[in-house]
């Protein structure tokens, strides 16, 4: 059976909540490490905005140059250093993005309501079938992955930690796990991690604002593509041509998922003057750089390579050093985006 969330009071399907702990007292602030869905008020929207425009000031142009043609070597100083340490494993994958793994929704926690048969008697004939295709078709040519059934890439995987979650979570025999980073320290950091399995995943060297370079995927072959806090990493010139380029390689109705740094996020905020590069694009003291995305940019991307929207939405989130007495208001936004039917 499918498990799925109910709105108690009309009985509608809700989407996974990414969290559900609500501050209604400020007084309680410093009850818990977090806040969901916090509602900013238009005093911290101003203040955000006026601190934003104070450090506008973009870099010369042959400092801009040097971060966006040596990026991969500052990517790869970054995970020189920190190796796997940095970015940890995401529990919310699945309930946010179940796509990743979408006959194993029986992982949802507890509180999630039992429902819909006929759903789940389509997901086992669905599985069925890949099983059985999986099997016919045995013989992997080149191409790495061609004989599966459900291909998903993920693009600037870094060092896995959302690949190794999606082959230990995703049981599907006919699953396939592409993964690309310009970082070639990162994919090996990738390719020699014990649960790398050459049989069930592929990692390659790819730089996604590369747009005339070929990916080792023929076009209209996946299923789902992902990006996680990478589409943020580069240029915004480069963005809307590197999006396009990869859903080139999506089948009709097959979904890209983003998540990534919303507009005023603490991190936006945080970054000293001398560090802007353009508007809402910063580079920080390694080298790398991020940009802060308001929902509707990253809609008119989506929608000008053909895409149609599924999901767009800000999450907002207050974090709280307790020790410190610190608040930290976090601003990501999350897309699920599905490619049309007819070609482009
Ligand atoms: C903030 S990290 C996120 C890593 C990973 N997605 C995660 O969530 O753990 C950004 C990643 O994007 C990669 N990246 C940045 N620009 C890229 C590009 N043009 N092509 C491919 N990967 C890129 C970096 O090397 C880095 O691994």
């Amino acid at each position: 059976p499918i498990i799925r969330e109910r709105n108690s009071t009309t009985g509608d399907v809700k989407r996974p909540q990414f969290g559900t702990r609500f501050l209604t007292d400020p007084r309680q602030v410093f009850q818990h490490n977090a806040w969901d869905n916090v509602e900013w008020t238009e005093e911290q929207e101003a203040s955000a905005k006026k601190k934003v425009s104070e450090n506008n000031q973009p870099l010369p142009a042959e400092k801009q140059e040097e971060y966006d043609s040596r990026a991969n070597e500052f990517w790869n100083g970054f995970y020189t250093i920190h190796e796997n340490r940095f970015f940890k494993d995401r529990h919310w994958l699945f309930t946010e993005f179940p796509e990743l793994a979408p006959q194993c929704s029986l992982n949802h926690e507890s509180h999630l309501e039992v429902s819909g048969t006929d759903d789940s008697r389509q997901d086992s004939l669905d599985q069925e079938q890949r099983r059985e295709v999986a099997a016919l078709s045995h013989t992997d040519g080149d191409i790495p992955g061609s004989s599966a059934s459900y291909r998903i890439l993920e693009v600037g995987c870094g060092v896995g930690n959302t690949v190794f979650p999606i082959l230990k979570t995703n049981n599907d025999p006919g699953l396939f796990v592409y993964c690309c980073d310009f970082s070639s320290t990162a994919v090996e950091l990738v390719k020699t991690n014990p649960e790398y399995d050459p049989g069930r995943c592929f990692a390659f060297v790819h730089d996604l604002s590369d747009v005339g370079a070929n990916y080792p995927i023929p076009d209209g072959t996946l299923d789902v593509i992902v990006l996680i806090f990478v589409l943020s990493a580069l240029h915004p010139n480069k963005m809307q041509a590197s999006i396009s380029r990869l859903a080139r390689l999506l089948k009709p109705g097959g979904v890209m998922l983003l998540r990534d740094y919303g507009r005023y996020d603490m991190a936006q905020l945080r970054f000293k003057k001398g560090r802007c590069l353009s508007e809402n694009f910063y580079v920080r003291g390694d080298g790398t750089r991020v940009y802060f995305f308001t929902q509707d940019e990253l809609h008119g991307m989506f929608t000008e390579a053909g895409f149609e929207k599924v999901q767009n939405l800000v999450d907002r989130r207050l974090q709280v050093n307790r020790g410190k007495q610190l608040t930290m208001y976090r601003v990501w936004i999350q897309c699920k985006y599905r490619k049309g039917e007819k070609p482009q």
